[in-house]
């Protein structure tokens, strides 16, 4: 379903990556704080242009060095939560929610608004404003405004680092919902194994700019019993 393979000069790191997947399901990409993670979700989005390469999901080319493709991030059809849910603070959930629906194509929408603030709990906050939820609310809200353009893939940057642990557990119960009933990839940065093991089916290890490992969900559990995938600390 989707294909990265970027290769880009960071400063001093030197980023060349490159994965896939061929069905829906969570890839988690790991690794320590500086590894290349966040810069590898900003070239999927569009919002980072990478020195070469080629990103493709269901089969288009999004990027393509080759060839000279590059669409922008409205066009690429790909969801991207941040960290802090980034809402819009003078509209309403449901404004804010109602915004990410005005963002699909005609004809391309398959996310539809009841279920998904079914799915999120979201219907007793439709009527308050950013200011006024909590921060796993917030996440909440900002997963199902991404959910609803109707993205081919979903990139989720460590939604869950600002939180703290009760918030960390809220918002984890609720993607570990999502997942298994979305038909599309997932991609969710994080470097924390406890969150990989709630929600990824396979798991890229990134490592100073490079793919070190690529695992199944069971060979990172192997790994984390044997004391071989440890949380890495950072943000
Ligand atoms: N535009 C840029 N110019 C120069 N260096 C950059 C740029 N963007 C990122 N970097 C560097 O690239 C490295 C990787 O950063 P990145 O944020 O992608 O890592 P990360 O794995 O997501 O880390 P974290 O978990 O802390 O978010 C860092 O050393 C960062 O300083």
């Amino acid at each position: 379903m989707f294909l990265a393979k970027l290769r880009k000069r960071l400063g001093e790191l030197d980023l060349e990556v490159e994965f896939c997947r061929d069905a829906p399901g969570v890839t988690a990409l790991f690794g320590p704080s500086g590894a290349g993670k966040t810069s590898v979700v900003g070239m999927l989005a569009g919002l980072t242009r990478p020195d070469a390469g080629r990103v493709e999901l269901d089969g288009r080319a999004l990027y393509d060095s080759a060839t000279g493709v590059n669409l922008p991030p409205e066009k690429r059809r790909v969801g991207y939560v941040f960290q802090e849910g980034r809402l819009f603070p003078h509209l309403s959930v449901r404004a804010n929610l109602r915004y990410g629906q005005r963002l699909t194509p005609p004809g391309q929408a398959w996310a539809d608004f009841e279920q998904v603030v079914e799915m999120l709990g979201l219907e007793p906050l439709l009527r308050r404003r950013p200011g006024r939820l909590s921060g796993g609310e917030k996440q909440r809200v900002a997963i199902g405004r991404a959910l609803l353009a109707s993205p081919r893939l979903l990139l989720l940057d460590e939604p869950l680092a600002s939180l703290d642990a009760q918030r960390k557990d809220e918002v984890l119960h609720y993607l570990g919902r999502l997942r298994g009933r979305m038909a599309i990839p997932v991609i969710y940065v994080s470097h924390q194994p406890e969150e990989i093991v709630a929600l990824a089916d396979a798991v890229v290890h990134i490592q100073a700019g490079r793919v070190t490992a690529r695992d199944s969900l069971e060979l990172f559990r192997r790994r984390l019993a044997a004391g071989e995938a440890h949380s890495a600390g950072g943000a």
